[in-house]
């Protein structure tokens, strides 16, 4: 059974607003990212799971119960880090540490201070001083604290500076080998794809892909661009490429005497071959990223079917 199930969820806020029939699953000890630009709805989809609103149609479960009729319990037991933090602000960071573990029934403190002093947390501040980068590392103490076995985080670093990025990324990926369910949105390709083991994508209110992210680390094909040494040898490539049916020349840009290919692994050797006999100036592979993915979407404004 999945941790998280997320079944034609529906919220319409009128005027093409809101989330539309979204579906898809999270399983145990995955790490699930949740990509979309701002107003795509990844906040809203994620509201629901925490039993915060209500759907209009279809509905979220967790551990197989129905996030609005379990709301509160589903509140206490999951790691929530909102997207926008909206914290007691007549009390201190130490108040509000306490008040939480009070709430969650935590009497043994050591891993919350471990929690603190890894983050360099500073609580003893009030809430209504505090920065909001130092707002966002309370509100990951606090998610964090009861060492939960479901994560739910909305764009988690947005806040934090590099150093914290990077030191919140390595934690994410040490909480996926204690065998952490977690789901993160984000609209930042890079935290994705460095802790993602799934990833969706959401647009307009509707998911556009979902997929395994090791199915598009490892292409069956892969780019290449090359730039020859002289205008001769530019010339030679563009006349003899035509009788390689198997190199798929996606550019020519003669001005720079440049080329890009498209070589599936299997005929790696043929090319090898057929290029060596060329004098080059520079030869690289362009590396297909997740953010070229993801933006071959968002550019050709198209839907999955589309894209494929
Ligand atoms: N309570 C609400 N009433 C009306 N419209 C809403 C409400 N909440 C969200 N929306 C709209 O629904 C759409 C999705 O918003 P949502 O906050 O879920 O996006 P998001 O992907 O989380 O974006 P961001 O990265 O900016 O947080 C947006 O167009 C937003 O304006």
């Amino acid at each position: 059974m999945p941790v998280i199930e997320i079944e034609h969820l529906t919220k319409d806020y009128g005027h093409h607003r809101g989330i539309f029939d979204v579906s898809f699953n999270v399983e145990k000890g995955d790490v699930y990212g949740f990509l979309g630009p701002n107003g795509a709805g990844k906040t809203t989809t994620i509201r629901h799971i925490m039993g915060f609103s209500r759907p209009q149609q279809g509905h979220t479960l967790v551990n197989g119960r129905r996030s609005w009729d379990h709301a509160a319990d589903i509140q206490k037991e999951l790691g929530y880090l909102p997207g926008e933090i909206a914290l007691p602000e007549s009390l201190t960071g130490t108040q509000f540490i306490k008040m939480m573990a009070e709430l969650r029934g935590i009497t043994d403190m050591t891993y919350t201070q471990s929690l603190v002093k890894k983050f360099a947390l500073d609580p003893s501040g009030s809430l209504k001083r505090m920065s909001l980068g130092m707002k966002r590392k309370l509100a990951i103490v606090t998610a964090f604290m009861h060492d939960p076995a479901v994560l739910v985080l909305d764009e988690p670093t947005s806040g934090l500076d590099p150093m914290m990025q990077a030191l919140f990324i390595e934690f994410i990926k040490e909480q996926k080998a204690k065998g952490k369910t977690i789901l993160i949105s984000s609209h930042i390709f890079s935290e994705i794809d460095a802790t993602c083991d799934k990833i969706s994508i959401i647009k307009d209110g509707r998911l556009i892909s979902s997929f395994v992210a090791d199915d598009l680390r490892h292409q069956e094909s892969k780019t290449y661009e090359i730039e020859f040494k002289s205008e001769v040898e530019f010339q030679r490539f563009e006349l003899e490429v035509k009788a390689e049916p198997e190199l798929e020349v996606l550019s020519l840009t003669p001005s720079k005497r440049q080329t890009i290919l498209r070589i599936r692994d299997t005929d790696i050797n043929r090319f090898i071959s057929f290029i060596a006999d060329y004098d080059m100036k520079f030869f690289s592979e362009i590396k297909f990223t997740l953010e070229d993915y993801f933006m071959k979407f968002y550019d050709r404004n198209t839907s999955l079917k589309e894209g494929e």
